[in-house]
């Protein structure tokens, strides 16, 4: 008898504020925005909560504080069916925070602060054991210790699941975790970081990145933003999907909907062009989504 398939996201949860303003300020500018929208984030809960919506079971397994941050983020989880066991209250810590500044064309610019994000590590990898021993897919970001990402990895390898890694925010992965990697989604920026090579956001940019990078990684997908997505696979594989055309009304989080979508279809069996596709046209509608009505 073949077994459900679980995506387990391993990662980050962050308090996030979105605030419109008509202009990011420069150095020493005071700008008056239009509207603020607190809302659930941080790269792995906004992955866990997308998968889940696939109807995947999807878990996650993260810290938060004992303060309304804290419960605001696992109430989240909870109402939008990702199974929180495993997200650890520490009371001795600050929630992971992050607020974006929008412009009136959508683009942004955020900062994050980690709090007990940093705090995940072994202690939280052997409390959700048994869950690991049962993921399909481990997905991964950069949003915590790496040591905590090789611990998460080691232990589902041994068990038989495959792992993804969002290596976002662009850091070096070590020669570890690297090799612990069955899938690396990165966007051009991450891409340059970790191939060596500049990258232009257009196809065969993101293609070129993609082979290079599948010298080190058995698969590759990089997204190159308004141009589409491209992946490249250590046995010659390679896929083409151009960029669906919407408004564009924020990019915020489009990357993490692409890869909970894409991590859900890959659990599920999906080929891996139908994978991408499915994940490409859900990012899109997300993108052309005001930041007031993402609930
Ligand atoms: O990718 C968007 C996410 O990155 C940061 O982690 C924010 O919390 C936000 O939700």
């Amino acid at each position: 008898m073949t077994s459900s398939p679980v995506v387990t996201v391993f990662g980050s949860l962050h308090y996030d504020i979105a605030v419109m303003g008509p202009a990011r300020p420069r150095k020493g500018e005071t700008v008056t925005g239009t509207s603020w929208h607190p809302k659930s984030g941080g790269k792995g809960g906004n992955q866990a909560v997308s998968s889940a919506r696939t109807g995947v079971a999807t878990a996650m397994i993260g810290a938060v504080a004992d303060d309304d941050f804290g419960r605001f983020l696992i109430a989240n989880l909870d109402r939008k069916n990702v199974d929180h066991t495993f997200v650890r209250r520490d009371a001795a810590q600050s929630t992971g925070m992050s607020v974006a500044i929008f412009d009136a064309e959508g683009d942004y610019g955020a900062v994050i602060v980690s709090g007990s994000n940093l705090t995940l590590g072994d202690g939280d990898v052997a409390t959700a054991q048994d869950l690991l021993n049962r993921t399909t897919l481990l997905v991964l970001q950069s949003e915590v210790p790496d040591a905590a990402n090789i611990a998460a990895a080691r232990a589902v390898k041994q068990a038989g699941g495959r792992v993804l890694i969002n290596a976002a925010p662009a850091r070096p992965l070590s020669g570890e975790l690297q090799s612990l990697i069955d899938i690396i989604v990165v966007n051009a920026i991450e891409a340059e970081m970790l191939a060596g090579v500049p990258v232009v956001e257009t196809l065969d940019g993101a293609l070129e990145a993609a082979k290079t990078l599948a010298n080190v990684f058995p698969e590759v997908v990089v997204t190159a933003g308004g141009a589409g997505v491209a992946f490249a696979s250590r046995d010659g594989d390679e896929i083409l999907i151009a960029a669906m055309k919407v408004e564009v009304e924020s990019t915020h989080g489009a990357g993490d909907e692409f890869i909970g979508v894409l991590a859900a279809e890959i659990a599920f069996g999906k080929t891996m062009n139908a994978a991408l596709q499915k994940a490409n046209m859900d990012a899109a509608k997300l993108v052309s989504t005001p930041e007031k009505d993402r609930v």
